[in-house]
This record gives C-alpha cells, structure tokens and sequence, in this order.
C-alpha cells in the first residue's frame, strides 16, 4: 500500500513497543525504512523483540528499559537516545487499565491507571518536545487513544479519563507547537485483540459474542492500525494535525463497548475482583 521507502530516514521511539500494537507499529515502520526505539518496563521482551525485528527485517532497533511513570526514569531515556541520535517520531502507546466498577477502586488503583496513561504519556512528550523545540527540530507525537474519548466507557473510568485528557493535550499542543514544527495527532483503536487487551478487560465468561456485533462483524487487524500509523506519522499526512482519526469498524457509533457489563451481578463482580486478588 504504501511505497517501500515511507518511513526512511525516521528515528521513531515507541513507548510499550515491546508487546501488542507497539511491537506491530514498530515491525511496520521498519518495513518502511525507520530506525526505531522501543520501551518499556520488561526489558527481556523488548530485547526479545528488537531481535526478531533485526533478524526479520535487518532494521535498525534497540530497546530501552524505562518506566514512563518515572519522570527522572524518561528523561534518562531521551538524554540516553540523544546522545545517540534525536528521535524525529515519539509514539506515545505504552498505558494501562483494567475493568472494575469504580465505586471499588482505592485511590491507589485509580492512580495505576492514570500514572502510566496520563503522568507518563505527559513526560514522554515534554521530554521529546522541549528538546526538539530547543533544537530548532521537527517533529511528531502519535497517541494511541480510545472511543471513550468519544463516548465515555463504564468500568474502566480512569483509562477514559487518561485518554480523554491526552486527546486534549493532543489538540492543545497542535496549536502551542504547530508553529514550532511539531504536529501532533492521534488513533482511537476499537478493538484489536492483544494479551493485553484481553487479559485486563474481558475475563472469561465476558460477552463472548462481541466482536460480531461489530457494525464489519469483526476486530480489527494489527496490520491496519500499524498502517494508519504509518501515514499519520509520514510527511504525506503533514498538514494533519490535531486531529484523532478513529479506527474502530463504526463500533462506537452503536455502542461505547461497556453495556454488557451492565448487566453482570454482584456475584460476576465477586468473581471478578477475587480473580484479582488471587493473581
Ligand atoms: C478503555 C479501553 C481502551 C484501553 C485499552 C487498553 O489500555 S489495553 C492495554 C492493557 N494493558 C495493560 O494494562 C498493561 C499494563 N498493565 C499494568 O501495568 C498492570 O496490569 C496494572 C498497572 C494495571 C496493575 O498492576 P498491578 O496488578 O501490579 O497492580 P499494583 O500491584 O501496582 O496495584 C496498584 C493498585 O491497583 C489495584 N488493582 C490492580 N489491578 C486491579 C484490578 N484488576 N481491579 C481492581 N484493582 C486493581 C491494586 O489492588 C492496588 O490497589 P491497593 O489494593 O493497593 O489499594
Ligand atoms: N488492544 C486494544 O484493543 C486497544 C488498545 N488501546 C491502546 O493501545 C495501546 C497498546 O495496547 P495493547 O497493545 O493492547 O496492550 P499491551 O498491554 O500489550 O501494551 C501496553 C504496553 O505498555 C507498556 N507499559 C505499561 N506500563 C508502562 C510503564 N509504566 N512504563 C513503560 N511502559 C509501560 C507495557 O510494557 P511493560 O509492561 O513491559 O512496561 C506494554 O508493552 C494502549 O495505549 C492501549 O490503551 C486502545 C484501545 C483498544
């Protein structure tokens, strides 16, 4: 679809790149020529995957531990990359949630879910930013958002507020740093199955049916949302910004995903926050 070349010439750092829809992001835009960096608290599965990239593709990648929700952790990170070379790309991916009703979350749970989602997503793009703009450099931020931004989602309060807040940051920054340079732009996923996704948000039992009542009758393949990146992120998509593009098959026009847990019991919660203390 896209010429061989798109991405050449790129240095892209993903954060969470290492599982899920960052490691498919990243195996696209090496593909199309990028050098990347990815992220994340594991550092054996980043390793992990940056190999099977080099071995696969013959890209360019190496893997950086760093927890985002630590500001003096991401800053070591980018002083670490930039000693190297800038980044002209930062993915903003890596976050976090889990279902539960929110009258049960302790302020410490609320704060596992934004601390990542929102504290860090913010210290990602203030570190790559500042230095971008004090280099005089261009640059994008891509932020991998949510239909909740769009319709708010029961159960998984603090995720929708995250997301919601970096759609803000999103359209704020357009205007603050366009003139600088630097656009920035975001994806709202519907549902593209990870060990990720389903391990936090659809516990056995959990409306097995859901990906039928898609509008297309099916999720969403890793390969689309890493090829809408891949635009969004190219020169070709250069005069967007601000803007969020949603990749969901229609889904949240006919439903903000949450309603089947509406109907779960007290025992099904039961269960639910048992499960939790168990693992
Ligand atoms: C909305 C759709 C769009 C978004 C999709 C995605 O993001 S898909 C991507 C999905 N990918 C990911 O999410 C990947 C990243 N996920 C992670 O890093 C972790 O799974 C975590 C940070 C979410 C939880 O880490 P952890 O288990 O090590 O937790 P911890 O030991 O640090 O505890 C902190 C506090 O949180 C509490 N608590 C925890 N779980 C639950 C629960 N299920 N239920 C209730 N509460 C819970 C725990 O009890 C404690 O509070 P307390 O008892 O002290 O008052
Ligand atoms: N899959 C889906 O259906 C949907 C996904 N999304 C969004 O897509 C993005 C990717 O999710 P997905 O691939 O499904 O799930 P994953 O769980 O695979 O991705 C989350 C990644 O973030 C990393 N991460 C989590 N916390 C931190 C932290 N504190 N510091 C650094 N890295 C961290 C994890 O690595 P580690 O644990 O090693 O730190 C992991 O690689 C997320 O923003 C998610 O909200 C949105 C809507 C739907």
């Amino acid at each position: 679809m896209f010429e061989k070349g798109l991405l050449a010439g790129k240095r892209i750092l993903i954060t969470g790149g290492g599982s899920g829809l960052g490691a498919a992001m990243g195996r696209r835009f090496v593909e199309l020529g990028a050098e990347l960096v990815i992220c994340g608290r594991r550092l054996e599965l980043l390793e992990d995957t940056a190999e099977k990239l080099r071995s696969d593709l013959g890209g360019k990648v190496s893997a950086v531990q760093c927890d985002i929700r630590d500001g003096a952790d991401v800053d070591a990170m980018m002083d670490a990359i930039w000693r190297e070379a800038p980044i002209d790309v930062l993915i903003n991916n890596a976050a976090a949630t889990f279902i539960a009703q929110t009258e049960h979350l302790s302020f410490r749970a609320a704060d596992a879910i934004l601390a990542p989602t929102l504290h860090g997503t913010m210290y990602c793009t203030l570190a790559a930013g500042s230095r971008w703009i004090e280099a005089r450099r261009k640059g994008v931020v891509l932020s991998i958002l949510s239909t909740s931004t769009i319709t708010g989602r029961a159960f998984t309060v603090p995720s929708a507020m995250a997301k919601s807040a970096v759609l803000a940051m999103t359209k704020s920054l357009a205007v603050e740093w366009g003139p600088k340079g630097i656009r920035t732009v975001a994806i709202a996923p519907g549902a593209f199955p990870t060990a990720g996704a389903s391990g936090q948000l659809r516990p056995e039992g959990r409306d097995e049916n859901w990906a039928s009542r898609n509008p297309l009758g099916r999720p969403g393949e890793h390969r689309e949302l890493a090829d809408l990146a891949s635009f969004l992120i190219s020169d070709s998509a250069g005069y967007i910004n601000g803007e969020m593009v949603v990749q969901d098959g229609g889904a949240h026009l006919r439903s903000s995903g949450a309603e089947d847990l509406l109907q779960w019991t007290d025992a099904q919660w039961e269960k639910q926050r048992a499960a939790r203390a168990r693992s």
